[in-house]
């Protein structure tokens, strides 16, 4: 089986992509698996930087090919909050501590007034070619309280209208075809197959 490298140490991210590349052949492999003592400092102020520094750093270390991502939620009503610090935002990577904080800065903001997006950047880097980046988006609307227990981070309180579910009410399968990261990764793949022989 062909393998894939995801510079990241986000098990709810793995899971993401496995539900996307297992089919299509690919296994998933994480920074657990190939580098489990790097810790990547995420210096960066845009999702593109940080994920451009993260694939650079493990593709230069590892002498190989490697994705990493760089994802986020964007609240319109709290001017695009948490962003880059979506992993960071009360807690690191305390995931409740995270969105209590989210709904708590929502509290009294209509339902209509409650939009916001996913953003998720893809970089994918490797010894003799020039980085690339793709990125992809997923609009929906922040509850008032959580729903589902699939996925992680925001999920259980990012509703998606078409589909009248919160992402975290979705199957892996499901998430991956209108999420961020689906989107993205659908945007990359026409390109893997010269970039991962
Ligand atoms: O509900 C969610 N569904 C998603 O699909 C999603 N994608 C991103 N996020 C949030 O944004 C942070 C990324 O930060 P991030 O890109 O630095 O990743 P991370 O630090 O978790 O792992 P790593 O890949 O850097 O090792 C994550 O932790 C989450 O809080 C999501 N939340
Ligand atoms: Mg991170």
């Amino acid at each position: 089986m062909k393998q894939i490298i995801i510079a990241t140490k986000n098990k709810g991210k793995a899971k993401d992509f496995e539900a996307i590349f297992e089919p299509l052949g690919f296994e998933v492999l994480t920074l657990f698996d190939v580098a489990p003592d790097m810790e990547i400092e995420e210096t960066g102020s845009t999702f593109e930087e940080n994920a451009v520094l993260k694939a650079e750093t493990v593709a230069n270390r590892l002498h190989t090919y490697v994705i990493a991502d760089d994802s986020g939620l964007e609240i319109d009503a709290l001017h695009g909050e948490p962003g880059v610090y979506s992993a960071r935002y009360a807690g690191d990577h305390d995931d409740e501590a995270n969105m209590d904080k989210a709904l708590r800065n929502l509290e009294g903001v209509p339902t209509e007034d409650r939009t916001a997006h996913f953003t998720c950047c893809l970089a994918i880097a490797g010894p003799d070619v020039p980085t690339e980046t793709v990125k992809g988006t997923c609009e929906g609307v922040i509850l008032t309280e959580r729903r589902g227990d699939q996925g992680f981070g925001y999920d259980p309180i990012f509703y998606v209208p078409e589909k009248e579910k919160t992402m975290a009410e979705m199957t892996p399968a499901e998430k991956g075809s209108l999420s961020h990261r689906g989107n993205a990764i659908r945007k990359l793949a026409s390109d893997l197959p010269t970039w991962l022989q």
